[in-house]
């Protein structure tokens, strides 16, 4: 006899993505004009890497991301962060998930001036109520080198530390993934370097999550892979790219 015993299930967990969004579309209306924003995308975000969108203006960069940060709602298709389709929710459920799951980082810093430094990071987590870990906010603050800028008020940082200030906002709940829009789209090189080495010593080091709408090939240089948009949807995507790589794919484009 030669039997062979079924194999027994892998139980090695699943690669699961952090974010997801599944066939999704957004219409935009205006009176008689409609503009499709996003057309039937489907796209995993995967744990643990700093994922970047890339494309021309108007493409549905912002827009996609929006939708998987649960700030705008889609025309039709599914997002998911992790199991959680976020259409399933109450507009209450998702303001819990947004303050709890997710963090974010806009161009414009978005601090809150009367705050010092440390109350501006520590804010998400007062809101919602809960003690950060003093441990992991020492570590953040230490990633982003703030420590002795901790009782500065916004309006007495350069803009590469109100950034700074804000990437720590964003980890400092420990978040399941980080949206990052245009993130150093005000900063000169040098401040935007140093942004970027940060966001990429969280994907690193802290195993963060982040997914970043650039426009900079040197942005999207640093991150893991790259997804293109054009006119709402994924044209292509790059792995390990490297800034050189961005120009020559954005040439090919035609851009
Ligand atoms: N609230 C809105 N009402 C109507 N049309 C909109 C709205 N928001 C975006 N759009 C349109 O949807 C399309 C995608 O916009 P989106 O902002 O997502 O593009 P983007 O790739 O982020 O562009 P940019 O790089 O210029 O920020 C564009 O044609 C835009 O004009």
């Amino acid at each position: 006899m030669n039997h062979t015993a079924p194999r027994e299930e892998s139980v090695s967990p699943k690669i699961t993505a952090t974010a997801r969004a599944e066939r999704a579309s957004k219409i935009y209306r205006s009176g008689e004009a409609a503009v499709k924003a996003l057309d039937d995308v489907t796209i995993d975000i995967p744990a643990g890497r700093l994922t970047a969108i890339m494309g021309p203006s108007g493409a549905g960069k912002s827009t996609l991301m929006h939708c998987l940060a649960g700030l705008d709602t889609l025309t039709s298709g599914k997002v998911f962060i992790g199991d959680v389709e976020l259409g399933s929710l109450s507009d209450s459920q998702l303001t819990l998930l947004r303050r709890e799951r997710i963090g974010f980082i806009f161009q414009a810093f978005n601090l809150l001036p009367t705050l010092s430094a440390l109350e501006n990071i520590v804010l998400p987590a007062a809101l919602s109520g809960r003690k950060p870990d003093q441990g992991w906010l020492d570590t953040v603050v230490e990633t982003v080198r703030l420590g002795d800028r901790l009782s500065h008020r916004p309006s007495e940082l350069s803009g590469g530390q109100q950034q700074r200030v804000a990437v720590a906002r964003a980890l400092a709940s420990k978040p399941q993934i980080i949206f990052a829009d245009e993130p150093t789209g005000n900063l000169d090189s040098r401040s935007s370097g140093e942004v970027l080495g940060f966001l990429r010593r969280a994907v690193t080091e802290l195993e963060q999550t982040i997914v970043m709408v650039t426009h900079d090939p040197v942005a999207a240089g640093h991150a893991d892979t790259i997804v293109f948009l054009a006119d709402g949807r994924i044209v292509d995507t790059m792995d390990d790219p490297t800034a050189q790589k961005v120009l020559d794919r954005l040439k090919a484009f035609g851009e």
